[in-house]
């Protein structure tokens, strides 16, 4: 796997699947790695070539000092297209991921085919809860806030009939560097990116999850209102909606993306 030097910022990036395939980029949730996307890999590796990485602070990827911002995480981005000389791609990001998606969308969009905002928000009217979480990280470290985090992750049902997936889940998490989780989570505790939605010009779908606490349905309606022409699929799960639903996200991914 290269390393991809982003300012300063050594960043683990994978790819793997279709050579001469459309390119695929997908981008990483907080407290996860490009492991997340596990579940989706055989598939979409059969019709595309698929980027993954690691954003910093997170997996392999150096942790570069904060504070992070999204503008900081998209260019990020634009630095590994650059590396690996590519001009163009559809881009699949959930929670963060969707948040790095919109400030791509609109500020390079000469780079995007398609854009997936899976999960996601583009403001918390209440940033509070990230002022809490990173004070408990700050106490306790990650696993102070581990299980709450779980429990908006994934759902009870699911969590008592997929008891090593969950395990696995949480272990990512665990794993985190602390340093780049609270970066992170200080990101979100400012962001607002509403302004942004209207200058996407990019075919658009937003993925929302019926149990998602974290990014509600209503935080994916504001998105699919203010992007022109976006389309919304509700997934029943709750945030890490590619992981409890794989065959659902997987399908509403390749029928998006490979829909004239
Ligand atoms: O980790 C969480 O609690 C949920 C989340 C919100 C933004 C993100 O990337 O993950």
């Amino acid at each position: 796997m290269p390393m991809i030097d982003a300012d300063g910022c050594l960043l683990n990036v994978s790819v793997e699947g279709r050579d001469g395939g459309p390119t695929l980029m997908l981008s990483n949730s907080l407290g996860c790695t490009l492991q997340m996307w596990e579940p989706q890999m055989k598939a979409l590796t059969q019709v595309f070539r698929v980027i993954r990485y690691d954003r910093r602070g997170h997996g392999k990827s150096n942790v570069a000092p904060g504070p992070y911002t999204m503008e900081r995480f998209g260019r990020d981005v634009l630095a590994i297209l650059d590396d690996l000389n590519i001009e163009k791609v559809h881009w699949c990001g959930l929670s963060m991921g969707g948040m790095v998606g919109q400030w791509l969308g609109a500020n390079a969009p000469e780079r995007f085919g398609k854009l997936i905002l899976a999960n996601t928000s583009c403001y918390y009217a209440e940033p509070t809860k990230w002022l809490e979480r990173i004070d408990a990280v700050k106490k306790g470290g990650i696993a102070a806030v581990a299980d709450a985090v779980i429990a908006g992750w994934l759902t009870q049902d699911f969590r008592e009939r997929e008891p090593d997936i969950t395990a696995r889940m949480k272990s990512m998490l665990l794993a985190s560097p602390v340093e780049g989780y609270l970066a992170c989570c200080e990101a979100l505790s400012t962001l607002d990116q509403r302004a942004l939605l209207p200058k996407i010009k990019s075919p658009t779908l937003v993925i929302a999850g019926r149990h998602d606490m974290a990014t509600p349905i209503s935080a994916g309606e504001l998105i699919r209102s203010n992007i022109p022409g976006a389309s919304m699929t509700i997934i029943d799960a709750a945030h890490i909606s590619n992981v409890e639903q794989p065959h659902a996200f997987t399908d509403a991914v390749v029928g998006f993306l490979t829909q004239r």
